[in-house]
């Protein structure tokens, strides 16, 4: 399950950090010499001084004053090590969840589209959460008993290499045992974490619709699939202590006493050909525990190990996922105008196209009116126009250029869009406003009142300080377009998208909306998808869309002269929101 791409992932963040990593190691090594120096003078004591009953007083204190400084500087080295790794393993998990959050920021919209929110916040918090689990773990733990186990079984051969190599059989035990839990636990693992996604990915989608589950009485039925997936990860990871309570401490424990056992009867042995001291057993009984210590304590981290294995292997499988292409072409745009070429556009996965042979030239400073019956894709034709999505078929230019060959950063200083359901932040109307640019007051106002917005804000008690609830839950549909709306002026952009929410906004947000759009005409490219035919009335030109193709378009005034025209039906139709 480990391969090389998942070792590069996991240690390449460690690798920054070379020369803290090199200090804690000398750190950890001068901490373990001095460490396992304790039993050896303990042994001193008990085999020169102590059998013999030889107990002056000078010698006597300089091998306690040495056996104090020696555990006094191991504690020392013990403290620093853990702070050096510690700052090593966050700074780290630090650059691992940077660069996975980047990812995500770049990753094509289908793939958004496509993933639970939950899933994705799964993915960049817990799943990095796993890795940084197992850098404090592995680098303060695993790595310093991995050291300790080394520096006992020098220890030992410098004082009896037959002992030592009894002691020593407790490692390829352990190594059998950390095999066949590794075997066991994998799966299980793996399914736990699957669960709790899934369960992240539930609550999600559950918070996020509260309103329509509880209106729709659904929360029974939701609470009810949430429970089955609760219950479902409470046995699985039930499962997975299972095993590693079996395998972990009992089966090593229980080792340990074995080999302690097959130590008496070495040292028994070695007793009666005369020769052995007591010191030595003292010193590899107490060696010996240290050392099933480590082993036990590498074992119990394994699953650290298995888990930070599952959560990189999930991480691999996002950061594999290719980056939404983008152009590098960075010459300013000099005409804001578009041509769209036999373009066609199929969703990725989907088995036929959403637009099918668009041709369309739309001019700079042109107001162009998009309208059709739901899912005929206008929606999808402005992403197209905004770059967000790749042309499949036909060209799509802007400025002459095809679009895709242009540097986002070039597209974005002379386009701004207002989306049908826009993202509103939890934070003032100022941030919202402003959302991560830089503008005066004049400015502000500005767009303010362009976008029709002077009384709302003149209204609240906080003006451009109030906040806003969760996702812009305040403001009603139309204001939170308006908004929007507002906050894509502030850019003072060349071309405005707009996808009209709904039909149904009140008469007043209707004529704001449409006197924004009148102050705009003729300034700026604007491709406005309407459910109002009055939002549009003053196009320069109307495209009417079927299917994913255009059936119709020309000036608003003629095509309604048309009985047998698209537009005409449209404008007819019984309860029509164009009507
Ligand atoms: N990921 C996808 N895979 C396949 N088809 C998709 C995908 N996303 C959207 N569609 C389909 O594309 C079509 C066009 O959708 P689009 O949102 O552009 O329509 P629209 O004209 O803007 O509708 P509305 O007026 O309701 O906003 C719809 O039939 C929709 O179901």
């Amino acid at each position: 399950m480990i391969n090389r791409r998942l070792l590069a992932l996991m240690l390449r963040p460690l690798m920054h950090n070379r020369r803290r990593l090199l200090l804690a190691l000398l750190l950890l090594m001068t901490a373990t010499a001095m460490d396992v120096m304790g039993p050896w003078l303990t042994k001193h004591y008990i085999d020169i001084y102590l059998v013999p009953r030889d107990l002056r007083v000078e010698p006597l204190t300089l091998l306690l004053a040495l056996y104090i400084a020696t555990q006094g500087l191991a504690a020392l080295g013990r403290y620093l090590q853990t702070l050096y790794f510690a700052r090593i393993a966050l700074d780290a998990v630090h650059a691992l969840r940077k660069r996975v959050f980047r990812h995500v920021m770049h990753l094509p919209q289908h793939v958004h589209d496509a993933t639970p929110t939950g899933e994705m916040v799964s993915r960049v918090t817990n799943d990095t959460d796993d890795l940084r689990e197992l850098y404090v773990e592995f680098l303060a733990t695993v790595l310093q008993n991995l050291m300790l186990l080394v520096g006992i079984l020098i220890a030992m051969a410098l004082m009896d290499v037959k002992l030592m190599l009894i002691a020593a059989t407790l490692i390829p035990v352990a190594a059998v045992i950390i095999w066949g839990y590794q075997r066991a636990s994998g799966p299980a693992a793996m399914e736990v974490r699957r669960l709790r996604a899934g369960q992240n990915a539930r609550i999600n989608e559950a918070i996020g619709g509260m309103s329509v589950l509880q209106a729709f009485n659904q929360t029974e039925r939701f609470r009810a699939r949430y429970h089955d997936l609760n219950v479902a990860q409470y046995h699985a990871r039930l499962h997975t202590i299972r095993i590693s309570a079996l395998l972990l401490r009992s089966a090593l424990d229980l080792v340990g006493v074995i080999i302690l056992a097959a130590l008496l009867i070495g040292y028994g042995l070695d007793s009666l050909v005369g020769g052995a001291e007591i010191g030595v057993l003292y010193a590899f009984v107490t060696w010996l525990g240290r050392v099933s210590e480590p082993l036990i304590e590498i074992t119990q981290r394994f699953n650290i190990f298995q888990q930070a294995g599952v959560a990189g292997t999930r991480l691999l499988s996002l950061l594999d996922r290719p980056r939404a292409a983008s152009g590098d072409d960075t010459k300013a745009i000099k005409s804001a105008d578009y041509r769209l070429q036999a373009l066609a556009f199929r969703h990725h996965g989907a088995e036929r196209n959403t637009l099918d042979d668009v041709t369309l030239d739309i001019p700079e400073g042109a107001f162009i009116g998009l309208v059709g019956h739901t899912g005929s894709g206008k929606s999808t034709l402005l992403d197209l126009l905004g770059g967000l999505q790749p042309v499949t078929e036909g060209r799509l230019l802007l400025d002459g250029r095809p679009i895709e060959t242009l540097s986002p950063s070039v597209i974005n200083t002379v386009m701004a869009s207002v989306p049908q359901e826009p993202f509103i932040r939890s934070t003032t109307l100022r941030d919202n406003l402003l959302m991560g640019i830089e503008a005066d007051e004049a400015a502000m106002a500005r767009a303010l009142d362009e976008a029709q917005l002077r009384e709302l804000i003149d209204r609240l008690p906080d003006g451009l300080d109030t906040p806003l609830g969760e996702r812009g839950l305040t403001l009603s549909t139309g204001e939170r377009q308006l908004l929007a709306l507002a906050r894509a002026l502030l850019r003072q952009p060349r071309i405005l998208l707009l996808d009209e929410a709904t039909a149904s906004v009140d008469s007043l947000t209707e004529s704001r909306l449409n006197r924004a759009l009148a102050g705009l005409k003729g300034r700026v490219t604007m491709v406005v998808v309407a459910h109002r035919l009055s939002t549009i009335a003053g196009a320069d030109e109307v495209v009417v869309m079927q299917a994913g193709r255009i059936i119709e378009h020309g000036v608003p005034g003629q095509l309604l002269d048309n009985s047998d025209g698209a537009y005409y039906r449209l404008w007819h139709q019984p309860g029509n929101a164009l009507n």
